[in-house]
């Protein structure tokens, strides 16, 4: 590689790994593993190797992974714009894959942007449950929403703020939590040179006063009986066993659940085997380390211990109460409604016309019952269905959330749910985020374009197509003319307005085709 490695660093490393280090230092001649994951909330895998341009191989830690060869360019092809695949270093894809989620989890990605290990979470949810994405940096926010938005996910939420201000306002709430925390990224060292040049000897110490913190926070989000997974792309000790071994000795409600030394997992250092070294002398990928903690389910302070009892209640709540005047909520409120979301059935397909609405700001130029209203007859007529979860209304914009607008008072939200729309003269003009997550079938006219065809790139570059209506799939009984989920070989890729042979187009200006 072109930047020289610090002395100091590897000095450490030859000490941490005595014989191996020899094999260690030439790792850095070969060229990082690049790795695509497929998204199975739009694609099942077969139906990506069936499809795919480029030449896959397993990663055997991630089901749903492959890597791809070298010189391949997946980030170039329309099926990256149809959300088909996320781009992953492959060894990034090791920790969600020891989260253990499951359909209707609750789920906290606390260290988020920008998305890749969010989006993993979001397809082992399938759209059931809650994925709460968040991340402390404004700016890293926006790829963070950007790529939710792009691989479909129906069901997400994206903060920005501090793990100790969620750890308050969701106390004992969440079934599973991952913290792939802000590290030195030493790992990263053969893929980054940005790292590289940014390391310092004392760069571990600095992040482990921030991993310390943010682990004590996720803690007291996690629901008694719930797991964490705690991960990192570096090698210093003092950010991974070092900060596992002391939360474990100052939280005995916890304990690790081994994972080092099976599969391609090699076992932690200094005393702690059962967390999990990914070390690129020995697998096709970047350094990692994860530990799997379980909270015991035995020690619930009191105030979760209230937030358990409200959350005994989610069954029989299907749907949000009407938060009258949209003012700020009492704790034991915002508590409730909390625990009354997060449980929904899957965002999609079920009709909910009684569906709870838990208002916002009142839309400008039109009272929120005539937003909603306009928001239902499109749903009607554009999809046949309507999509369950919580309203949620900013200004003219409207959410489907999976938790009731209460529950995010006082927290600086970025997306409170799946972006459906906006209100203009009195219509619902549908958004791109509702187009990319729709299946063909759930939508009244679609049209698929060949992903090898100049049409697919010339949709995603914004031109018009001229299309005859025999091209359009029409539910039967309606007209070809109106909105078009507009696919690629099947997988959505956006909005179009077909009228007499024309297809205008509706792809965003920020998401085109360069
Ligand atoms: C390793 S990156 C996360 C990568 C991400 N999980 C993914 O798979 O795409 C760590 C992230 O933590 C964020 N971060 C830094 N300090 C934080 C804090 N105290 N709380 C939450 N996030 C923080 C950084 O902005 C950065 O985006």
């Amino acid at each position: 590689m072109a930047v020289e490695l610090p002395g100091t660093f590897m000095q450490r490393m030859e000490d941490m790994l005595g014989s191996d280090y020899e094999q260690f230092a030439e790792s850095y001649q070969e060229t990082p593993y690049g790795g695509i994951r497929a998204n199975t909330l739009k694609i099942s895998v077969e139906e990506l190797l069936a499809l795919s341009p480029f030449t896959l191989a397993p990663i055997p830690w991630c089901p749903s992974g492959f890597y791809t060869e070298a010189g391949a360019r997946p980030g170039k092809h329309p099926y990256y714009h149809a959300g088909m695949y996320y781009i992953q270093e492959p060894s990034a894809m090791a920790p969600v894959e020891l989260l253990g989620v499951q359909p209707g989890d609750r789920v906290l990605d606390l260290c988020a942007a920008p998305g890749g290990k969010s989006t993993q979470i979001a397809a082992k949810l399938q759209g059931e449950g809650l994925l709460v994405s968040n991340d402390l940096h404004p700016d890293r926010t926006k790829a963070l929403a950007k790529n939710l938005e792009l691989y479909g996910v129906r069901n997400g939420i994206v903060l920005n703020e501090s793990p100790g201000r969620i750890a308050a306002a969701f106390p004992g709430f969440f079934d599973r939590i991952l913290i792939d925390a802000p590290c030195s990224g030493e790992g990263m060292f053969r893929k980054d040179e940005d790292m590289v040049k940014q390391w310092e000897p004392d760069t571990p110490l600095k992040y482990a006063a921030m991993q310390r913190e943010i682990l004590a926070s996720a803690a007291a989000a996690l629901k008694p009986g719930g797991a964490l997974v705690y991960s990192t792309c570096t090698f210093a000790m003092e950010e991974n066993e070092g900060i596992i071994g002391e939360f474990l000795a100052s939280h005995p409600e916890f304990s690790l659940i081994p994972v080092g030394g099976t599969g391609s997992f090699a076992p932690g250092l200094g005393g702690l085997p059962g967390a999990a070294r990914l070390w690129p002398h020995k697998v096709k990928g970047e350094g990692h380390f994860m530990a799997v903690l379980r909270h015991d389910g035995s020690s619930a302070s009191p105030e979760e211990a209230a937030v358990l009892k409200l959350n005994g209640r989610d069954k029989a709540l299907p749907v949000s109460p009407r938060n009258k005047g949209g003012k700020a909520q009492s704790s034991t409120k915002a508590a409730a409604a909390r625990a009354d979301g997060g449980r929904g059935g899957k965002g999609g397909r079920a009709a909910n016309k009684s569906g709870g609405a838990a208002p916002g700001r009142q839309s400008q130029g039109m009272g929120e019952e005539a937003a909603l209203a306009a928001y239902s007859v499109f749903a009607e007529e554009q999809l046949g269905w309507q999509p369950t979860g919580y309203p949620v209304l900013f200004g003219d914009h409207l959410y489907i959330s999976p938790l009731p607008k209460a529950a995010l008072d006082g927290l600086k939200t970025i997306r409170p749910g799946w972006y459906a729309g906006h209100i203009r003269s009195g219509r619902f003009i549908p958004g791109h985020p509702l187009a990319t997550a729709l299946h063909p079938a759930e939508s009244i006219r679609s049209l698929s374009l060949p992903g090898n065809s100049g049409e697919a790139v010339s949709y995603l570059k914004g031109e018009t197509l001229s299309i005859p209506a025999e091209r359009l799939s029409v539910r039967s009984g309606s007209s070809p003319k109106g909105y078009v989920l507009v696919c690629i070989d099947g997988y959505s890729a956006g909005w179009g307005k077909w009228q007499d042979g024309m297809l205008k187009n509706e792809y965003p200006a920020g998401w085109r085709w360069t």
